[in-house]
């Protein structure tokens, strides 16, 4: 299976892209004509450029207002036609997208149209060019690819085919199975984009929302399905037009599009097995049985305030490694390790960041499988060098530098802890009453949001809930949850737009680390407020005005809100059941700390959140001056 992209789908300038493309594993690319005009260099060159990077060029396009004119508009559209022609010869492709009519005098019929293209049809035969025809959603006459189809039928030429978009299909709402009946060699091209479900004008929503297939709502592996068992076998090529993209980094957009091309070639050939793909078996998304672990990269003096911390929240710390400066703290079936090495990835994190999340353990059912799926869809193995009776635990370097273990029972991984860590005399164990991590929030910019969400969801057998929005008083800050189907695995991304947000100054002062809080879940949140204030821990102190808004809004068993109120708890209910929440203070630049109790309640507490931010920002030393 060949994959190509349109360079219109991602950042740069021409030779940007093509290097990010050919890095990513593409075999081809559309040249989009206007990269090819605001490119300096002639046909030839540009030609040159693009096999010396190893792509092939699978499509140039696009050959607008073509068909259906009247004279002497025909004659000149059949002139411009031949100069393009030129063009494509000196490139080096022998096919070109000619989208339907969006002119003013355009006139319908299908027979006209058939007629036109089967002249062209004679032209681009004489120099052994072929000619695809796309129905723009919005065209003039023909916006539908079954009229698209007939008008390719009725022209009856060798060198003149059909080309469809899941964007003008599906976002028409038209059914793909019409195309399960055209001929597979009448399929010159194919173009896949995803979109999120959005009311608005078509063209408007085309031309800046489109996503890769996966980071929307529409049902692109049903629409492949289709094309797939007509008898399609051409590239497979991603076309989309996305404002954010425009700006976004080259590279993370050309390895996102090549991930979720994969993963959804794969979702096709799993669900209809009898079709031809030429693509490796992969094993399925993986199904995560939870967090094993979280490893901080820290050092001397921070690494003593984290012990600090950790100590006042219950944990002990419980082992040491063998041969590294790694402690491992522990409470219930919470792992934080504490990574004080100077040499390896951690001590780069702990360099480039200062303490932060360096690494995430998550355990699986087989790591072997997961490592094969993320690879295949363009995840990078992450190594180390072992020292004697250390285990190989396979990882692979998350987005901005994070490195993901995979942690499994059937190769023994997860006796890691036995293996080689030595077990700390006397470490008190008895702890807080925290059970397991029940998620890891993380903060990234906004614009890397459907980056992250894609890297989960293409690995991962998990879903991904509509994004909210959550007011910081100082911008707004976007929330998605990723969440295994039992809730083992939660991860809430955050996306700041602002640098002025908490979300968004933990950003600047961490340079982009991610992982910004950690939520541990307790069975009884006010035994363990107590231990926890016996131990010294200080929880982030909530206003009085938000539990005078409580009362208002629930009735409350007498003295619960009395206790929430002296405990600092904050409280939210849904349809499901009751949630309470403690946070702890900032710490290293922004992180912190999260404990909550759920009684059957699915959410996250969103609608305490702005009030939470608010409490953490009146912590936080003046704008500008770094936090502790
Ligand atoms: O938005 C457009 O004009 C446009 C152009 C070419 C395409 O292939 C397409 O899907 C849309
Ligand atoms: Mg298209």
């Amino acid at each position: 299976m060949k994959t190509s992209i349109a360079t219109v789908s991602i950042s740069g300038d021409f030779r940007e892209k093509l290097e990010a493309i050919a890095a990513a594993g593409f075999d081809g690319i559309e040249i989009f004509e206007q990269d090819f005009i605001a490119y300096d260099g002639s046909p030839r060159d540009v030609g040159n450029m693009i096999r010396d990077h190893g792509l092939e060029i699978s499509l140039f396009q696009p050959f607008r207002d073509f068909e259906g004119l009247p004279e002497p508009l025909r004659a000149k559209a059949f002139d411009r036609a031949e100069r393009k022609f030129d063009l494509m010869q000196e490139l080096g492709t022998d096919l070109v997208l000619f989208c339907s009519s969006c002119h003013p005098q355009a006139l319908g019929g299908i027979d006209r149209a058939a007629a036109d293209f089967r002249e062209l049809g004679d032209r681009a035969a004489a120099r052994g060019l072929r000619v695809g025809y796309e129905a723009l959603a919005w065209g003039k006459h023909v916006n539908d690819h079954r009229d698209a189809w007939e008008i390719v039928r009725r022209a009856d030429h060798p060198n003149i085919g059909l080309i469809v978009d899941s964007f003008h299909t599906l976002g028409r709402k038209l059914s793909p199975e019409s195309i399960r009946s055209i001929p597979g060699d009448k399929i010159f091209f194919v173009q896949l984009a995803d979109a999120p479900l959005i009311e608005m004008d078509l063209l408007y929503w085309s031309r800046h929302f489109r996503n890769m297939p996966g980071e929307g709502d529409l049902d692109v592996t049903g629409f492949m399905q289709a094309v797939m068992a007509a008898g399609y076998t051409g590239p497979v090529s991603l076309e989309i037009f996305n404002d954010q993209f425009r700006s976004a980094n080259t590279r993370q957009l050309a390895e996102d599009g090549y991930r979720s091309l994969i993963a959804t070639m794969d979702d096709v050939k799993k669900a209809e097995p009898t079709l031809k793909i030429d693509l490796p078996d992969l094993p399925a998304r993986v199904q995560p049985k939870g967090v094993s672990f979280v490893e901080f990269a820290a050092r001397g003096q921070e690494a003593d305030t984290l012990g600090t911390l950790l100590t006042s929240l219950g944990f002990a710390k419980a082992a040491k490694h063998r041969n590294k400066d790694l402690s491992l703290w522990q409470q219930g079936d919470i792992r934080i390790v504490v990574n004080e090495e100077t040499e390896g990835h951690a001590a780069h994190t702990y360099n480039a960041r200062g303490t932060t999340v360096c690494d995430l353990g998550i355990e699986v059912a087989s790591a072997k499988d997961v490592m094969t799926r993320a690879i295949a869809t363009g995840a990078k193995a992450f190594t180390q060098p072992l020292d004697m009776g250390e285990l190989e635990i396979p990882a692979i370097r998350g987005l901005s530098g994070s490195v993901m273990h995979f942690l499994d029972g059937e190769s023994g991984l997860d006796q890691v802890w036995d293996v080689e860590f030595v077990k700390e005399a006397g470490a008190d164990l008895v702890g807080a009453g925290l059970k397991c991590i029940d998620h890891i929030a993380q903060t990234m910019s906004y614009e890397d949001m459907l980056s992250w969400t894609l890297f989960y969801t293409s690995i991962f057998d998990v879903q991904k809930s509509p994004m909210v929005d959550v007011i910081d008083p100082d911008g707004l800050v976007r929330s998605q949850v990723i969440e295994s189907r039992d809730g083992a695995l939660k991860f809430t991304l955050n996306g700041a737009d602002s640098y002025r947000t908490l979300a968004g100054r933990f950003l600047a002062e961490t340079f982009g680390a991610s992982v910004q809080h950690i939520a541990m879940s307790s069975d009884d949140i006010f035994a363990t407020a107590e231990t926890l204030k016996a131990r010294g821990f200080v929880p982030l102190k909530i206003s009085d005005n938000y539990y005078d808004d409580l009362k208002a809004r629930f009735d409350f068993p007498g003295g619960l809100l009395e206790k929430m109120k002296e405990a600092n708890v904050l409280y939210d209910r849904d349809e499901k059941g009751e949630f309470f929440q403690i946070y702890s203070g900032n710490f290293a630049g922004g992180m912190f700390f999260e404990i909550l109790q759920r009684n059957s309640y699915k959410g996250f507490g969103a609608p305490n959140a702005p009030f939470r931010i608010a409490a953490q920002k009146r912590q936080l030393p003046p704008k500008g001056m770094p936090s502790a």
